[in-house]
């Protein structure tokens, strides 16, 4: 199944300079991708081009390269996949990952920061895979990744978000059936509230990540890697027959109450790193 992504597929990952984006991009640069990372912060993406190029062999065109784009913003969608065809000449994935929300009690919040939240969760994501079907994969065919959140049980304090998210998800599988004849497959990734990175972290309190910790089955929080993962599985030939499906990478998060039955501390469960190698990454750590 990887062969077909070392036939330098082009792939697409907003948010791709940090967090998550950042673990998708380096894993589909290992596969043999050609990819183009977008996202607000022009600085941002340039440090991570040069950190990630120091990865991977010298090409021309560059196997990655950044656009400048604000989801929000029609025209700078537009203006992304027109580079990207005209870099790469093609577009086979696309991962919609850029994101984000303020913490904010449901009455407290603001319609501007509504609005904001909104537009950047949901239209944004809209308006990305409109024009990549647009642009290329109505004619082509291509595979979409959406990233969603853990939202099944509501999501107090994030409330905007949340509903946000649950649009995506069911954009999703409206997207999976209207385009199903155009050769696309659209999937969304949930990560629960629980993916530690330094980029993520410094918009929140200070311990809102280590408070998550004991509600979570796996008692540890995840890795971008982890959430990674996930995206390129659904990304590759392997998930041929996935299409309007959210798959959920939480440790557990979404299903535990302690009401009947109390996880007790362990260690049991360990995260994958992706330069752990295939060896160790697949030695059985538990019994599940
Ligand atoms: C118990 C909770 C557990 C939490 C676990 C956390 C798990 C992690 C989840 C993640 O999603 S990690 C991703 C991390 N990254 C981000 O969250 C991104 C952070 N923010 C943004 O991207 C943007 O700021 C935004 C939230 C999308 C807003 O976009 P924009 O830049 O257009 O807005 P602003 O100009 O900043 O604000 C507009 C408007 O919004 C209101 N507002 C903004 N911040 C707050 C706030 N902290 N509290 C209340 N209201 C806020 C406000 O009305 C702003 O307008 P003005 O008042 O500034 O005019
Ligand atoms: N970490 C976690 O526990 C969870 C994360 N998520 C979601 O996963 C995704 C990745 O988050 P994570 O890596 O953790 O956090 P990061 O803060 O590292 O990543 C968010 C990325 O989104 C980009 N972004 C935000 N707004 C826009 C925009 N309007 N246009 C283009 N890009 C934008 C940011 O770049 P820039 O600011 O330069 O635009 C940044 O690279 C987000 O959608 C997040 O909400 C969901 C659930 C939990």
């Amino acid at each position: 199944c990887l062969e077909e992504y070392r036939e330098f597929s082009v792939a697409v990952v907003t948010g791709g300079a940090t967090g998550i984006g950042h673990a998708v991009t380096q894993e589909l640069l290992y596969l043999g991708c050609n990819v183009v990372i977008a996202s607000r912060k022009e600085e941002q993406l340039k440090q991570a081009v040069t950190e990630l190029k120091g990865e991977i062999e010298e090409t021309s065109p560059p196997r990655l390269m950044h656009v400048p784009c604000n989801i929000r913003q029609e025209l700078q969608v537009k203006h992304l996949f027109e580079e990207t065809l005209k870099q790469y000449g093609k577009l086979d994935y696309l991962v919609n990952n850029g994101g984000g929300q303020f913490l904010c009690q449901a009455a407290d919040i603001s319609k501007k920061g509504w609005n904001a939240v909104i537009e950047t969760n949901l239209t944004g994501i809209f308006l990305m895979c409109q024009e990549a079907h647009k642009q290329w994969m109505g004619e082509h065919g291509g595979v979409i990744v959406n990233m969603l959140m853990d939202m099944d049980r509501g999501v107090p304090m994030m409330a905007h978000s949340g509903a946000a998210r649950a649009g995506v998800e069911n954009l999703t599988k409206s997207f999976a059936v209207e385009w199903a004849h155009h050769g696309i497959r659209v999937n969304a990734v949930a990560p629960g509230n629980s993916i530690y990175s330094e980029t993520a972290a410094k918009n929140y309190p200070i311990d809102v990540f280590e408070r998550v910790k004991p509600h979570l089955p796996a008692k540890r929080l995840g890795t971008p890697e982890e959430v990674s993962a996930a995206v390129c599985f659904l990304l590759s030939p392997a998930a041929s027959y996935i299409t309007g499906e959210t798959v959920h990478v939480d440790g557990g998060g979404r299903l535990y109450s302690p009401l009947f039955w109390t996880v007790p501390d362990h260690k049991m469960l360990q995260p994958f790193h992706s330069n752990q190698g295939v060896e160790e990454a697949t030695k059985p750590k538990s019994k599940l």
